[in-house]
């Protein structure tokens, strides 16, 4: 039996109101891939990335997780399992640190008991300079080790995009959702990110943005998939989506692809 992809979505819909958000949507994301989820501003990715992780619930059909079913899992349950994601708009925790921000992605998913950890025991303590360790190691290498004692939310954006992101690596997530991850960078900033996604991808880690820089998505996705008006319209390689009369028909009013 062929191992089963890093993700399995199975025919997923989901309405608000009168609103079909999502229609019938079915995709394979193969584990170690670098995948692209392109579409109009409104077409529905942000809400995929949420029935994926279960902010909100599908009417109808299936997801799977390295072929576990993630229906009715918290969360913090399915990110415990290795399937981390960013927001769209940064969520630093506020009154914290960066690098407090980035050990708190590392306590969500956390194996040590909680009473080990409250007890500081020797395994706990342990663990936690490893944990600083890495943290660390992760800050010096996306270039912010300088901002560890900062607190986050003074930050501009774009750093603080860059925290989220940190937070989301430490975990060391099977599968990685980055929503928007370039929005409110400026160029160096995003060449510095198409690095590090690649860099990411390289270390056997699924990746899954969604984004609307189409340079930077095209430049390093290894397969895209369209998502219009809710409803999947084509998936392949960069060189065929730009080639695809659906998809530019897609854009038509918005920017090009
Ligand atoms: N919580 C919600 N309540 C009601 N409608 C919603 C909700 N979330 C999303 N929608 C609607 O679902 C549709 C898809 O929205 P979504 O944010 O997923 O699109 P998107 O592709 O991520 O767009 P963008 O590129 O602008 O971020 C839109 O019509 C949106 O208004």
């Amino acid at each position: 039996m062929n191992a089963p992809a890093a993700l399995a979505v199975e025919r997923v819909s989901k309405a608000f109101g009168g609103v079909q958000a999502i229609r019938e949507v079915s995709f394979d994301v193969p584990a170690g891939t670098l995948t692209a989820l392109i579409g109009p501003n409104g077409a529905g990715k942000t809400t995929l990335f949420n029935l994926f992780t279960n902010l909100y619930r599908t009417d109808s059909g299936s997801v799977a997780f390295f072929g576990e079913p993630l229906a009715g899992r918290r969360s913090d349950a399915i990110a415990r399992m290795g399937l981390v994601r960013t927001f769209q708009t940064a969520r630093v925790f506020a009154g914290m640190t960066v690098l407090e921000n980035v050990l708190a992605g590392a306590h969500m998913t956390a194996r040590a008991p909680a009473f080990a950890q409250a007890l500081r025991l020797p395994a706990a303590t342990n663990d936690e300079r490893a944990l600083v360790a890495r943290a660390d190691a992760l800050l010096d290498a996306l270039g912010i080790a300088e901002l560890r004692a900062r607190p986050a939310a003074s930050l501009p954006l774009g750093t603080q995009k860059i925290v989220e992101l940190a937070r989301a690596l430490v975990a060391r997530p099977r599968m990685l959702l980055l929503d928007e991850p370039a929005a409110g960078l400026n160029d160096a900033e995003t060449d510095a990110l198409a690095s590090l996604l690649l860099a990411i991808h390289r270390s056997g880690t699924t990746v899954v943005v969604v984004e609307h820089n189409m340079s930077l998505v095209m430049g390093i996705a290894d397969r895209v998939l369209v998502l219009d008006a809710g409803a999947l319209i084509a998936s392949g390689t960069p060189a065929e989506i730009q080639a695809n009369p659906a998809v530019v028909a897609a854009y038509v009013g918005q920017a090009a692809p």
